[in-house]
This record gives C-alpha cells, structure tokens and sequence, in this order.
C-alpha cells in the first residue's frame, strides 16, 4: 500500500471513479469523511471532476445540526456545494443504526439523482473493514455474510464508492492533523451500547492484525463475486412476467451454493426485502422444489410447473402489505420513500402505479375481485393475479393487469433486477 493517504486515494478514486464527469461525497464531520472530502477536492481539482458534499442530520442528537452546518462551512471555504439534507421522522424504534443507516441512503440517493451526481464516496477505512468482518462472524454468518465491504456497489440506483478502505483510521487522522484540519468526534463512536463500538474495542485490546483482517475481507469478497457470476450464469434463460418470476427448472440441478443464490435472489426480487430469510427455511424450501412441490416463503410462493419454477408474490401477503392512495406513503413511518410524481404510488415494493385520479386506494386484487371475471386472458396465473394491484375508485374497482384503463401498473423489477440482485448479495 502506498504510504501516501492522498496518493493512494488518488489512485483509488482514478480506478473506482475515473470515468465519472461528478461525484457527490458524504461527509459525517467525522475524521474519516472529512479526510475524505479534502482528498477527492483534491482529486478532482486536478481532474476537472465536479464534486458535491452532503451531511445528513439523522435528528438523533441535538448537535449534529450544528455538526453539518460546521461541514457546510468546511466545504464552503473549499469553493464546494455542500447540503444538509434531515430526516424527517417521529422518533425512531427498533435498530436505530439500522434505521439512520437506510434513511441517509435513502436521503443520500435523492439528493444525488437531484444534483446528476451518478456515484457518492463514502469514508469507510481498514479499520471500518476489519470491524465489519468481526461483526458478521460474531452473527455467524456465512460466507456471504463474512465478505467485508466492497469498494464499489451498484445500490438504490447509484454507485456507492469506498476509496479509502486501504487506509487506517490513524493515517488520516495524522494526515489531517498535520494540516490543522479538525473534525467532529461523534460520541455515539465511543459507546459501548453499540456492538461495532464493542467490537473496536476488541480489535484494540487483543491488538488484532486489522491489516490482515482487511485483506481477508478483500478476498472474501473476491470469492463472493465469483459465486455471484457463477449464479448469473446458471439463471440463464429466467424470466419477469409482471411481478412474477419464471426460472429453468433445471437451475435445481445446480451445485448447492448455486441453487440457493438463485432461490434466495428469487425471493428477494418479489419481496425487495434487504434481509433474506433463514438459511433453514430456505432449505426446506429448496427441497421441496427438489421433490417438485410446492412452497411458501417470506409471502412468496415457489413452486415447480413443468420445466420452470414459479415464484410469485401469496396473495395473502399482498393483501397484507396494505391500502395505498396518491400522497400517502405506505410502510411503517420513519422508512424512507422514494419521491413520487401526482398520481403515482410505489405499492408492495414490486409496482408502480401511474395516472391514479384523486381519491383512488391501491390495494391486492385477491381472489373476491377475480369471482366472475375472465381472468385467464390477463395470460398469468391465478395467483399472481390475486396479488396484483387493484384500483379502488368509489364503486368500481379497476385490475390494471385485466381491465382496458388510464391506470397503469409497471413491474418495479424485471429480469435485469434479478441479476442484479443476484450480483450484489
Ligand atoms: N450523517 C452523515 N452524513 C453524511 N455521510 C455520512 C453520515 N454518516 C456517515 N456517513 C458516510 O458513511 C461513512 C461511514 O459511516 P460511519 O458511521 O462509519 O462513519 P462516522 O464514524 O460517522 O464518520 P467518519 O467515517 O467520517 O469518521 C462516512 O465516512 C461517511 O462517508
């Protein structure tokens, strides 16, 4: 590694984001983010890049208003555009991390498709890494899981870059305390409540190679990527038929890891669920298909017709995800939602809906709407029918899928998607 921290982000941004005509940085005031601002200001200025920086005020403590605003006037005094972009929530339950972590990639995303920024750098580090790497093996996790941070990943429409995850914290500590460059020392860093914070803690106390513990990461992921190709591969000739996927039956004969990507990456592409299921129940379900039968999974059914496998979404499920009408968002609050145009609604993470007058509700068709209609000329199954979205309008009730209407209803994932799910996880 080159001792240089400048040099080697460089070259790190030259390779990740060498092609890109601008770039949008995250920056938490930290030490590492903001290491990270002055060196990609420095990158690009010499590259002609246009850089953006943005500071999400998760609203959580009561100084991190004044946190962003002092890394508004950092990145003023280096001639950037920089906003502040807050979230806006009610009090957050559950994995607040979790939760802060999803609402800035969220909030990050918008403001980067706002400013026609096609890639954000974020200022994870080796020691970031390492922990991360422990904190799946202390989860048990398995291969998947265990492969550390990637140094760019295609997410929520964007590419999200890691141009330092080379260096140590310490470095670009040093680094910027050689230029007289301050930064924020956020105090939830310091609090062992957090299991990262733990972790770190560990790494410290057992004096842990985090070098090392970096580069198997590295690796790991290496692997990983090519299992991810490897299931590519097998996927060919699957299918998208609004909302539901068809895959090649004989995916079933392929090697274990294989089979289980495929299936799991099928389940994820109707739920748009970040987490996948269990590995028992996804086993079960795997051998369930192995005897041809069929399965229900994560509100997903799966199940083998003739030479493909069917997944499509259980009506049931649909229907339990809920009403949707024009400027309601669904989904629990504080979650963030992309924007919407007038009259269009993002309904069970699989469809949107478009041209909805005032007043309309989204909801599953199920089987009710279905009695007494012709509904094999849709050319889909019944079931998938039965959880497609249904249009609710006073007295009448439109099937986007069936009925001749202005309505309109576009799958949210094709077979693209699915690839790319199968690539990213
Ligand atoms: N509030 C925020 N606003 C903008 N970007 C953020 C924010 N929090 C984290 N990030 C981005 O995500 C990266 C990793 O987040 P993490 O929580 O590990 O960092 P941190 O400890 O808050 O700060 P730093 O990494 O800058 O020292 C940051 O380096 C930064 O690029």
């Amino acid at each position: 590694m080159a001792a240089e921290p400048q040099a080697e982000v460089s070259a790190e941004l030259d390779r990740l984001a060498g092609d890109l005509p601008a770039l949008g940085i995250a920056v938490s005031g930290g030490s590492d983010s903001v290491a990270l601002l002055h060196m990609a200001h420095e990158w690009a200025r010499a590259r002609g890049v246009r850089i953006e920086a943005a500071t999400v005020d998760h609203r959580l403590r009561p100084e991190a208003a004044a946190e962003a605003a002092w890394v508004g006037r950092m990145a003023e005094g280096l001639d950037l555009p920089h906003a502040i972009l807050t979230w806006q929530h009610e009090g957050v339950e559950g994995n607040v991390m979790d939760a802060a972590r999803r609402a800035r990639m969220g909030l990050l995303a918008d403001w980067a498709g706002d400013r026609s920024l096609a890639a954000i750098a974020l200022g994870h580090t080796q020691d970031d890494q390492a922990e991360t790497l422990l904190m799946r093996l202390g989860r048990g996790a398995g291969l998947d899981g265990l492969s550390g941070m990637a140094a760019s990943r295609e997410q929520h429409g964007l590419r999200w870059l890691r141009p330092m995850l080379g260096l140590r914290r310490q470095a670009l500590r040093d680094w910027l305390t050689a230029r007289g460059i301050d930064w924020v020392d956020d105090p939830s860093n310091e609090d062992d409540a957090y299991g990262r914070v733990r972790v770190r803690q560990a790494i410290a106390a057992l004096d842990l190679p985090v070098e090392a513990l970096a580069r198997s990461a590295a690796n790991l992921a290496e692997a990983r990527a090519a299992l991810a190709e490897a299931a590519v591969a097998a996927a060919r000739g699957a299918e998208a038929d609004r909302g539901m996927l068809r895959l090649p039956r004989r995916v079933l004969a392929a090697s274990p890891e294989i089979r289980r990507r495929l299936v799991v990456g099928a389940l994820r592409w109707i739920t748009g669920a970040d987490y996948p299921p269990r590995g028992a129940d996804v086993a079960r379900l795997m051998a369930t298909l192995a005897a041809g039968g069929q399965g229900t999974l994560d509100g997903v059914i799966a199940r083998v017709r003739g030479e493909t496998i069917e997944f499509l979404r259980e009506p049931a499920a649909a229907a339990r995800s809920g009403t949707a009408g024009p400027g309601r968002c669904p989904g629990p609050r504080g979650i963030w939602v992309r924007k919407k145009r007038p009259g269009e609604v993002l309904w069970d993470r699989r469809w949107r809906l478009t041209g909805l007058p005032e007043g309309a509700v989204v909801t599953a068709a199920g089987e009710a709407v279905l009695a007494g209609r012709d509904w094999r000329k849709a050319g889909l199954p019944r079931a998938a029918l039965a959880s497609s979205p249904a249009v609710i309008l006073g007295e009448r009730v439109i099937l986007p899928l069936l009925d001749p209407s202005p309505v309109g209803a576009v799958p949210l994932r094709g077979v693209y998607e699915f690839l790319a799910i199968l690539r990213a996880h």
